[in-house]
């Protein structure tokens, strides 16, 4: 070491001489008054120390911290490790790791000190601090509810506030769980039978959850593979939204243009689905089919008698009537006011649909108590054969309607089957 004090013995002008070797900058500092009393080249040449016994609280960035790292090698006789900013010249700080030692020389103590530059490590561990705040701050607001878990093993690493207020879990608790106390079985399967393909990329599905208190949630959630460096799949993250609500308000949107919301029958739109579907299935496998109309008589006077909340209630009382007239594969809907279609599939012939007819105005003639009146409803029914009457749906409906006002007009309470040549003079 240069600007050392002379060796005071053979061993210190060696251990002089390793200083010089030594691939740190090193320093010797007087124990009591903190002045430099000598610095190898690799001290001189980055850290910049100057001037006649420069002391080595400059050298700290703080100077409390240099007070502290004295007093403690001082009181210990050695400190390991000591993390401080130090000041390298032209205004320029850096962090290093200094580690010192108490020796006692000839005529005073004094104190080695090493140092390595960590600047680096310490720019990169504190953006990573940072990264990870930030990412603990997003997650924590995020309305997605956010999970990662363990590729190889499927066990749960992390999971967000918003996912924990979804499914009713502390964090700690949605941690300690397995995927099927979360996950219906069948969207285990789905997840399952999707596995094979979680390459790298997202994968969206739509599944059903288990909340704590046993309500199922309907979820989409996408799930991501997280690889390393070394492009191995350590990890898989999942983006959780509750989708419940839209699921609920799309399948009232589709009950509303499928279903007529009084009898929650099939409406007319739905009923024309069903009897394309029925004369194409017809086309191909040979058959009968039946259209029947069924027209409530007086309907009017029900409402002006009783109010339109007994027609209502009367309404949904025939519906369920009229159900029970058919098969389950027999399709029954309401075209609007006192109308109702039925649409009987695989039958023999005109009498099978007759028979039908019969049994539903004999449904119908049991009273029907709304509040305390019993009310009395009949109905005329019309009746086409697919294909004897026709072969598209128009044409049935129209005969089919053609011989309901054929019932209406011989006196209602009764049912008419279609006969080719009927003319009906329909009232205006
Ligand atoms: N309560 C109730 N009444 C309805 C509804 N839709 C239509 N109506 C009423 O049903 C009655 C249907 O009467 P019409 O089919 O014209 O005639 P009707 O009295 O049944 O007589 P005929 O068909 O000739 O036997 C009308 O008074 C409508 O106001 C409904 O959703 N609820």
């Amino acid at each position: 070491m240069s600007h050392m004090l002379p060796p005071a013995s053979p061993l210190e002008s060696t251990l002089a001489e390793m200083a010089q070797l030594a691939p740190l900058p090193i320093l010797m500092v007087d124990a009591e008054s903190g002045v430099v009393l000598a610095q190898n080249q690799l001290a001189r040449d980055s850290l910049g120390l100057s001037g006649d016994a420069p002391a080595l609280r400059s050298l700290f960035d703080n100077p409390s911290v240099a007070r502290q790292f004295l007093l403690i090698a001082r009181n210990n006789g050695f400190i390991r490790q000591f993390e401080a900013r130090l000041k390298i010249g032209a205004g320029q700080r850096i962090w290093a790791l200094l580690a010192a030692r108490l020796t006692e020389m000839a005529d005073r103590t004094a104190l080695i000190v090493s140092l390595i530059d960590i600047h680096e490590r310490r720019l990169a561990e504190e953006s990573l601090r940072e990264s990870d705040a930030l990412h603990q701050r997003v997650l924590g607001a995020a309305n997605e509810g956010y999970a990662l878990f363990d590729a190889e093993t499927g066990a749960p690493l992390e999971v967000n506030p918003a996912l924990c207020d979804m499914l009713g879990y502390s964090s700690d608790e949605l941690l300690t769980l397995r995927l099927s106390q979360v996950l219906t079985e069948d969207s285990i399967a789905v997840l399952q039978e999707a596995r094979a393909q979680f390459g790298r990329g997202h994968h969206r599905f739509e599944l059903i959850l288990r909340r704590r208190n046993e309500e199922l949630l309907t979820a989409e959630v996408s799930v991501s593979v997280v690889p390393d460096q070394d492009g191995h799949v350590t990890s898989v993250f999942a983006l959780v939204a509750d989708i419940t609500a839209r699921k609920r308000n799309e399948e009232r949107v589709l009950y509303l243009a499928f279903y007529d919301t009084l009898t929650a029958l099939p409406n007319r739109y739905l009923f024309g689905e069903h009897v394309e579907q029925a004369l194409r299935q017809r086309a191909r496998n040979g058959g009968k089919l039946a259209l029947m109309f069924v027209d409530l008589d007086d309907f009017k006077l029900v409402n002006d008698n009783y109010g339109h909340d007994a027609g209502d209630e009367l309404l949904r009382v025939v519906a369920r009537r009229l159900n029970g007239c058919v098969r389950q594969s027999d399709t029954v809907a309401r075209m609007g006011g006192d109308e109702f279609t039925l649409l009987l599939v695989g039958i023999a012939g005109a009498e099978d649909a007759a028979f039908v007819a019969q049994k539903i105005l004999d449904a119908l003639a049991e009273p029907v108590m709304v509040g305390n009146a019993p009310l009395q409803v009949t109905a005329s029914i019309g009746i086409a054969i697919c294909p004897d009457h026709g072969e598209d749906a128009t044409s049935l409906r129209r005969h089919a309607d053609l011989a309901m006002y054929q019932a209406k007009l011989s006196g209602k309470h009764s049912y008419s089957v279609f006969e080719s040549g009927l003319v009906v003079r329909v009232p205006a």
